[in-house]
């Protein structure tokens, strides 16, 4: 494989839920994970960046598999390449990890193959393999989608608002902060989520003003905020002085939506958090899962 010959996906990491969005509401946002094929060498995927110590190099490659996943539903033939994958985004701290990954082989296999798949095509895809067609969709189409029976929707992140992560050390994976959910919730309780969903979506997209009680959620949060015992403390902290506060997907990031103009959020949001918390300014990414034109992967930063 010459240089020239390689095609290179980029993917954003992606904010799940949105509040009172569980399993339909996602965002976009700056941080990335490139894949790119490469000449086949003794290790399927040469990983850098996050998870590089300790994931795994060989077929069972999350990246690797979604991309034989596609070659086999749209008939491809798969190609003898390896891969190359630098993620910036941590490891099961709710910002979308696994999604990024499943999104970037499925990406780079419409890209390689050219055997065709519409983009819900990919979420559908990307979904099936790694559970989560909402940060599947943001992965996929950028900025804030709604992702539900099938449909994903695009909308512009209002540009008055930005977005920051707050991330501890500690780690959840998504699976087990599923398994602690209840399976039943009150009907009055479905109903009032509901409105909040409506509600934070107009906010975030600029339709409405944002209210940072829309956030509130009594699906997923209560359970999962009384389970990551600092993430549902930093959350009530932010809540109490009138941020726009929630649980970054499954956790046990933050997300805190503040105005793009305001300088002193993010040093305020540091000073809440304290400094256990990486408080990172994000932006939005709005152009979702881009194939781009042959390159080589740059060089680790
Ligand atoms: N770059 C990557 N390459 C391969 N697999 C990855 C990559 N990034 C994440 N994964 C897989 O996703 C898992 C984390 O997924 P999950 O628990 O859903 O957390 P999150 O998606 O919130 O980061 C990792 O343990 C790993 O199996
Ligand atoms: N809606 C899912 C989202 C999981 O996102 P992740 O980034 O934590 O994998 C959920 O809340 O379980």
């Amino acid at each position: 494989m010459e240089p020239d010959d390689v095609v290179r996906v980029e993917v954003p990491g992606t904010s799940a839920n949105l509040g009172p969005g569980f399993d339909v509401l996602a965002a976009a946002l700056d941080l990335h994970l490139v894949a790119a094929t490469a000449a086949p060498g003794p290790r399927r995927v040469t990983v850098e960046g996050q998870g590089a110590d300790e994931l795994p190099g060989d077929d069972g490659n999350l990246v690797w598999r979604a991309f034989v996943g596609y070659c086999e539903r749209f008939g491809a033939e798969v190609p003898d390449v390896g891969l190359r994958v630098r993620s910036d985004i941590p490891l099961e701290r709710g910002l979308g990890s696994s999604a990024a990954a499943a999104v970037a082989g499925v990406a780079l296999g419409r890209a390689v193959t050219r055997a065709g798949g519409s983009d819900q095509d990919l979420i559908d895809l990307a979904a099936a393999i790694e559970g989560h067609a909402d940060n599947a969709a943001a992965a996929v189409l950028g900025g804030i989608v709604v992702a539900v029976d099938g449909v994903a929707r695009r909308f512009d992140p209002a540009p008055g608002l930005r977005p920051l992560v707050c991330i501890p050390s500690e780690r959840q994976a998504t699976q087990a902060a599923r398994a602690i959910l209840p399976a039943r919730v009150p009907l009055a309780t479905a109903a009032a989520n509901g409105g909040r969903t409506a509600l934070a979506l107009a906010g975030l997209t600029g339709l409405a003003a944002l209210d940072p009680r829309t956030f509130t959620d009594e699906l997923h949060e209560p359970a999962r905020l009384e389970a990551m015992g600092p993430t549902g403390a930093l959350v009530r902290r932010l809540r109490d002085t009138g941020i726009a506060a929630c649980l970054s997907g499954a956790g046990p990031t933050v997300l805190a939506i503040v105005g793009a103009r305001d300088e002193s959020a993010p040093a305020s949001v540091a000073e809440l958090a304290g400094p256990e918390w990486e408080v990172r300014v994000s932006g939005w990414d709005r152009s979702g899962a881009a194939a781009c034109p042959p390159t080589v992967l740059p060089a680790e930063a």
